[in-house]
């Protein structure tokens, strides 16, 4: 694309690449700006801004602009489609341009791309909407499922099924949490810094840093630009890992010398973790499937100058004979829906359906039956998900305590959002028996 290309532009090329081509949020985003350094601070903002805030509204912003338009969200063309979403949601949500430099943006853009004989139809819409923000109707409250998709922007599905298992308090305290800005968590490497060495290389580079409660190893971090640019991460003084996933080393308690084997480790959180806390002693091996996702460990661990880490390509669901009754401890953070992570990942309720829902609790449970095999007696498993979902969680915990039985249930938590702090997680310790 030409040096000229403008923000709108980036931003209208990004939600199509994700809403019609299907690609990643994170990284149609990353690429974008890493192809577009020239743009400044403001603009990289002003991108990221409406593509996430757009993901985020846009059940809400469709249902809008399906009130004020004859032709509705579904069957219009990709390309004014996603130009009307944007627009509503910078009418509704950005204070810093006025509505009627918007429509004029929204129509240029259409004409841009091709669409000229549609520029009457957007303006149209995009006025109307201006005009008669005060006479949105919202569903009717008395249509739950309905109401609580729309104002959370969640599909009604999935409103449904926590309905069910969570009740109506949970789903309101969790859409609030997924739709407020998600900071970025970091987990402090303090055996590379001290804490107050840290947090001066931090003010130094510019970044805000505010402490998470009850957990003095971790920072939220903003105000920054490319994070993987700073010296500081690039010096490897800190992880990126949200507060909940870093309950998980913290409840496995490694001890020196321990052996860890953590089945599906990329991009490291976790594994690292457990490295940290071993202080230079025992071993982790830190395994996922591909290559890719290998080497992403890899820069982590790289990054981190830990020496007590491996990282193995290894499918999970394949057996290894050597690591039979080789593990003190064994991490079985697995693939999961992660609708835990709704609100750092805004496409990502888009993708699942119900259905992948009970694939994956099967593809959980297999993995289960092959890894259990790698723990020592009297050593632990920990099975965690980044997602909120009875199945995935609390009936494959009790499913493994059921069917295996030289294991017990030691703790089980379910984290959520908007309740606890972080995002939602869940995790369940068991101890396998000791047989001497
Ligand atoms: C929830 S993520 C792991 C996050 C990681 N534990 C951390 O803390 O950074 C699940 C991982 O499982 C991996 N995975 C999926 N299927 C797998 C399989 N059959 N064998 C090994 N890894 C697998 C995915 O590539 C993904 O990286």
């Amino acid at each position: 694309m030409a040096a000229s290309v403008s923000g709108r532009d980036l931003v209208l090329e990004a939600l199509l690449m994700i809403t019609r081509d299907g690609e990643y949020s994170h990284i149609v985003l990353k690429n974008i700006l890493d192809t577009h350094q020239y743009l400044d601070k403001k603009e990289r903002a002003f991108i990221t801004r409406v593509v996430n805030g757009t993901l985020e509204r846009m059940i809400e912003l469709d249902y809008i602009i399906n009130q004020f338009s004859k032709v509705k969200v579904q069957k219009m063309k990709p390309v004014i489609r996603c130009i009307l979403r944007s627009a509503v949601y910078q009418m509704r949500y950005m204070d810093s341009v006025p509505d009627s430099a918007i429509c004029n943006e929204a129509v240029k853009l259409a004409v841009k791309r091709g669409f000229s004989g549609l520029k009457g139809f957007v303006n149209g819409v995009l006025r109307t909407i201006s005009r008669k923000k005060q006479e949105i109707v919202m569903p009717d409250r008395e249509d739950k499922e309905s109401y609580l998709s729309v104002i959370y922007s969640l599909p009604k599905w999935l409103v449904g099924h926590w309905l069910k298992e969570y009740g109506e308090e949970a789903v309101e305290q969790m859409g609030t949490a997924f739709l407020q800005a998600a900071p970025t968590t970091v987990r402090l490497n303090l055996n590379r810094m001290e804490k107050e060495d840290i947090l001066k290389l931090l003010k130094e580079e510019g970044v805000t840093v505010s402490e998470v409660p009850g957990m003095p190893e971790a920072l939220y971090l903003s105000g920054y630009d490319y994070l993987a640019g700073l010296p500081s991460f690039r010096e490897g003084l800190y992880q990126v890992q949200d507060q909940s996933s870093m309950q998980v080393a913290k409840l496995a308690d490694p001890q020196p010398g321990d052996y860890v084997i953590d089945v599906c480790a990329a991009p490291g959180g976790k594994a690292i973790h457990m490295a940290e806390l071993l202080k230079g002693s025992g071993h982790v091996e830190a395994r996922d499937l591909t290559e890719y996702k290998t080497q992403k460990i890899w820069e982590n661990v790289e990054r981190s100058g830990l020496s007590n880490i491996s990282v193995v390509c290894q499918d999970a669901l394949l057996k290894t004979e050597a690591s039979i009754e080789k593990a003190d401890i064994l991490i079985a953070d697995l693939p999961c829906s992660g609708l835990g992570v709704l609100g750092r990942k805004p496409d990502l309720k888009y993708r699942v359906t119900k259905e992948d829902l009970t694939e994956l609790q099967n593809l959980q449970r297999s993995i289960l039956q092959v890894v259990k095999d790698y723990v020592k007696p009297g050593g632990r498993l920990l099975y965690s998900t980044c997602t909120i979902n009875r199945g995935e969680n609390e009936e494959n915990a009790g499913w493994f305590a059921e069917n295996f039985k030289e294991y017990h249930l030691v703790s089980r938590r379910q984290m959520m959002p908007g309740r606890d702090g972080g995002d939602g997680f869940y995790i369940a310790v068991f101890q396998k028996e000791n047989h001497e």
